[in-house]
């Protein structure tokens, strides 16, 4: 089986947690909270994760609000658990997030 499909223990979570300030595990979910100096840049943060989603075939559930954007994501496939794909995804929208003043 595909390493990347296999559902994370706690303690990997845990660990791998640790390299992601400011995002979190809530309700089984891999979650961050982005706030923003307006909607437009916000929106265009989404359109932005978009393109990564469809690159990486993995897709996270994207919840904008006039200033602020949730992300939060696990995989479906293996029945909705956290594996690296979710941490991959994280860190890819990590690594945006200053473009867009996402603090
Ligand atoms: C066929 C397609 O790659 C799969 O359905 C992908 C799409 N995006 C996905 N996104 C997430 N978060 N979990 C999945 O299991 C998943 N599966």
């Amino acid at each position: 089986m595909n390493a990347q499909l296999e559902p994370l223990s706690f303690k990997e979570i845990e660990d791998r947690l640790a390299e992601l300030p400011g995002w979190s595990v809530e309700g089984g979910m891999l979650c961050r909270g982005y706030a923003f100096h307006g909607h437009f840049p916000a929106a265009v943060m989404v359109i932005h994760i978009a393109q990564i989603q469809e690159e990486l075939g993995h897709h996270a559930d994207l919840t904008l609000g006039y200033n602020r954007l949730a992300v939060s994501v696990n995989t479906h496939s293996i029945g909705g658990r956290i594996t690296h794909l979710d941490f991959g995804l994280a860190h890819r929208i990590e690594a945006i997030a200053p473009v867009h003043g996402a603090r």
